[in-house]
């Protein structure tokens, strides 16, 4: 699959992801659903020298004023000082009600520049131009928008919906192997939590996957991007289902936050919480060592981490988890699985059960 490939998100805030090889030099086409006249192109050092002068221009000749704000690249730019950074730029550019964030880069520009457009005079228009995998797979959908501060991952934000997603696979040329493989954490994932499928295939497609074989990363992509639409669209505001994409997130979010954001990239927090997430279900509700073992294997075939860096102390790590977002008055809540592509929610677990879950074997 190269063609262009459509999927709408329904539901009171629907809009369409479109998934075409070279989209981003058609934009002056692209028909999106906003009331700008002003956007605000944001991107970072790493992803606007490489792509924002044609994305720039092609707005440009489709008839909009387009300013342009670039973050340092990576992580440790997802925080107050770059938010504030765009709000002055939105200010500097006397951005409009009617005004648009066009976020191009991965998933840190994403989070932050859709926070922004959801706070700038209480909420304007943004559109997503992914250009990560894991962008393209996740982040760019479903509107958890948000930023870091020291005490925990994404606890400011908020939800605001894109406009529209636009994603054009052939950018990935450029992404370096250590996020391609950030990327395929978040698309194992998917088959995880809910596609047992999914899961084979992938492990059957690992090799052209990891190459970046265009028929079989389109398919890819595609799946993701229908299975999170068909979660968000039924539980858009995370009062239920939605939680289950947070699979692995609890103990990936808490490595994050132990490393101040500047260690293990998103991807690889995830994958080894995936593990320990697998290790916990095995331990609490018998869930099948095969699976995990499976899990572990796929992510290893994809240069994936699966165990919990040596130097980081697992009650400190728990000790994060107390401000993860599922968490209640009742004490942490997990994402865990009955096997490949049968997660649940699991209330009540005790701390014991968690540290033992992130040992070692
Ligand atoms: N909102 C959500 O639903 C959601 C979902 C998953 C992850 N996230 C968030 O996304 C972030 C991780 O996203 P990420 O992995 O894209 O990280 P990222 O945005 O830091 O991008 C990874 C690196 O790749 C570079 N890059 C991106 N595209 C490139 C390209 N085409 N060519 C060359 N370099 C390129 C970036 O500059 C960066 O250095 C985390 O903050 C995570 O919390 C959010
Ligand atoms: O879209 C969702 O819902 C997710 O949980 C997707 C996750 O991959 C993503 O990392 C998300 O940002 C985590 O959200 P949080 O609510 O745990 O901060
Ligand atoms: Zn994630």
């Amino acid at each position: 699959m190269t063609a262009t490939h459509r999927i709408r998100v329904g539901g009171v805030h629907a809009y369409d992801i479109v998934i075409a090889p070279g989209a981003h030099a058609q934009l002056s086409d692209a028909q999106w659903p906003i009331k700008a006249k002003q956007l605000l192109l944001v991107s970072d050092t790493n992803v606007a020298p490489i792509y924002a002068a044609t994305v720039q221009a092609q707005l440009q000749s489709a008839g909009y004023e387009v300013s342009l704000h670039v973050i340092e690249a990576g992580e440790q730019s997802k925080n107050l000082a770059s938010f504030e950074s765009v709000i002055q730029s939105l200010a500097a550019m006397g951005a409009r009600r009617d005004a648009c964030i066009v976020a191009l880069g991965g998933g840190v520009v994403g989070d932050l520049a859709g926070f922004a457009a959801a706070c700038w005079m209480r909420g304007i228009h943004f559109v997503q131009l992914p250009t990560s995998l894991l962008a393209m797979v996740d982040s760019s959908v479903g509107g958890k928008t948000g930023i870091d501060i020291p005490a925990g991952k994404n606890l400011l934000g908020a939800f605001h919906f894109p406009r529209a997603v636009v994603i054009d696979p052939e950018v990935l040329t450029t992404l370096p192997l250590r996020e391609r493989a950030a990327g395929f954490a978040e698309v194992i994932k998917y088959g995880a939590l809910g596609d047992a499928g999914f899961f084979t295939w992938l492990e059957s497609q690992a090799s052209a996957l990891c190459a970046l074989e265009p028929i079989a990363t389109a398919r890819a992509i595609a799946a993701c991007c229908q299975m999170k639409a068909d979660i968000v669209e039924a539980d858009p505001f995370e009062r239920g289902k939605r939680a289950l994409l947070n699979f692995g997130h609890t103990f990936g979010h808490a490595i994050e936050a132990a490393q101040a954001f500047g260690g293990l990239n998103h991807g690889e927090a995830v994958a080894i919480g995936m593990c320990c997430a697998a290790k916990l279900s095995e331990s609490l509700f018998g869930a099948p060592v095969q699976d995990r073992q499976r899990l572990e294997r796929l992510l290893a075939q994809f240069a994936l981490p699966t165990r919990i860096p040596a130097e980081l102390d697992p009650a400190k790590l728990l000790a994060h988890m107390r401000l993860d977002k599922k968490a209640d008055r009742n004490g942490l809540r997990f994402i865990v699985w009955d096997g490949i592509g049968q997660a649940r929610i699991a209330e009540g677990i005790a701390d014991a059960d968690v540290l033992e879950a992130m040992k070692a074997d």
